[in-house]
């Protein structure tokens, strides 16, 4: 195989993001549900046989060391393989905005590459070189939306009752995750989400999710054991959106209010149009549920574009059924 094109790289966004535990190296325990949109950058890819990868973006201008050229890397020297890789970025997704946009560029980079070099590797090895390129990027190789747990790699697939529809808006700013998880305004979650009767789910034990068990938080003392199940009825429960009231927060949303007025902003602006707001990830960019009939959403949503400052974007999102590479894997 000489060439892939046009490989789609979508955005997630964080129904609900739960702080529930720190592990000893610093970084935070979650749970969260992930859901795939139809929000996303298109990468390309060309052979080279002198081992050399090298990046061409149109759009947004990224890193020089970008997500892209890490996870190409992180596959040859995971599998010793001497080909290389033009890569080409169409740059759509916003950067700094909680939506995953440079995770998902390296799972759809770990999982062309693996297809264009003829590798054969499977998604569970995928995964091994994924976790190590950022907490985000395991979820993109999985395929499907899921609960998630740890930092990122627990990961249980789910599908959703029915399409979702969504009303982003991406501020200008854009945030740095890091500098979310350190804010002195980070509370913890004081419950904890056991999922229950689902085989794929092994580890449903609540000192487990808050690091408990292996003695890495000290502080989980109070935490509430909330039972979920992950039948229609309890994946309609936690993604909220189907007429009924949201589940959980996030509790990254605090910080990054305390942090950019925007974000502020944003949420009031889909509060008083749709009626609920939220952030996703680590912020900058914020979400509504929408149900309208006959292209209303898409109506509002182009009223609020004329009245937001430059620099800013909104959009009806749809959730999708799966990850458009999804096949391209075996488990
Ligand atoms: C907030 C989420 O977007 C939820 O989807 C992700 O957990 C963030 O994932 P990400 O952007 O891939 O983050 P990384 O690049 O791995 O981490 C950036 C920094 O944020 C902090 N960090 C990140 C993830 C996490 N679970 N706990 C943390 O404390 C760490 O200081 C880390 O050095
Ligand atoms: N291919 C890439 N696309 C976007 N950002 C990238 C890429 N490679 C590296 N980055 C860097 O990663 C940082 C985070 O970008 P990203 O778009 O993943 O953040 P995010 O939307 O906050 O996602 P997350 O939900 O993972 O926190 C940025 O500072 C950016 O410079």
């Amino acid at each position: 195989m000489q060439a892939l094109y046009d490989v789609p790289a979508p955005a997630k966004l964080n129904l609900f993001l739960h702080v529930v535990g720190k592990r000893a190296d610093g970084y935070h325990l979650l749970q969260s549900l992930f859901v795939l949109i139809d929000w996303a950058d298109t990468l390309h890819f060309e052979r080279r046989n002198d081992g050399l990868l090298q990046r061409h973006d149109s759009g947004d201008t990224l890193p020089p060391d970008d997500l892209c050229l890490r996870a190409a890397r992180a596959l040859q020297a995971a599998t010793g393989c001497r080909l290389g890789a033009d890569i080409h970025i169409e740059k759509r997704l916003p950067a700094g905005a909680g939506m995953g946009g440079g995770s998902s560029d390296a799972a759809s980079t770990l999982i062309a590459l693996n297809r264009l070099w003829g590798l054969g590797l499977t998604r569970r090895q995928l995964l091994d070189i994924a976790l190590p390129l950022g907490a985000d990027v395991p979820f993109f190789i999985g395929g499907r939306h899921a609960f998630v747990e740890g930092i990122g790699e627990r990961l249980t697939p789910l599908d959703l009752p029915r399409e979702m529809r969504f009303a982003v808006i991406k501020p200008e700013a854009s945030i740095a995750t890091k500098d979310i998880f350190s804010s002195q305004c980070l509370q913890r979650s004081k419950s904890v989400a056991i999922v229950a009767g689902f085989p794929a789910h092994n580890s449903s034990d609540a000192k487990n999710a808050t690091g408990t068990e292996n003695g890495t938080d000290s502080d989980a003392s109070e935490t509430v054991v909330e039972t979920v199940r992950l039948d229609a009825e309890g994946i309609a429960m936690l993604a909220g959106g189907f007429g009924k009231e949201s589940f959980g927060r996030n509790d990254l949303q605090k910080p990054a209010e305390a942090a950019s007025a925007e974000v502020v902003q944003a949420l009031v602006l889909l509060q008083e149009q749709f009626g609920n707001s939220r952030m996703t990830g680590s912020g900058s960019a914020v979400f509504a549920h929408v149900s309208g009939k006959d292209g209303i959403d898409e109506q509002s949503i182009a009223n609020i574009s004329k009245v937001l400052p430059s620099k800013w974007s909104a959009r009806i999102c749809r959730s999708l059924t799966a990850h458009p590479l999804r096949g391209w894997l075996e488990d």
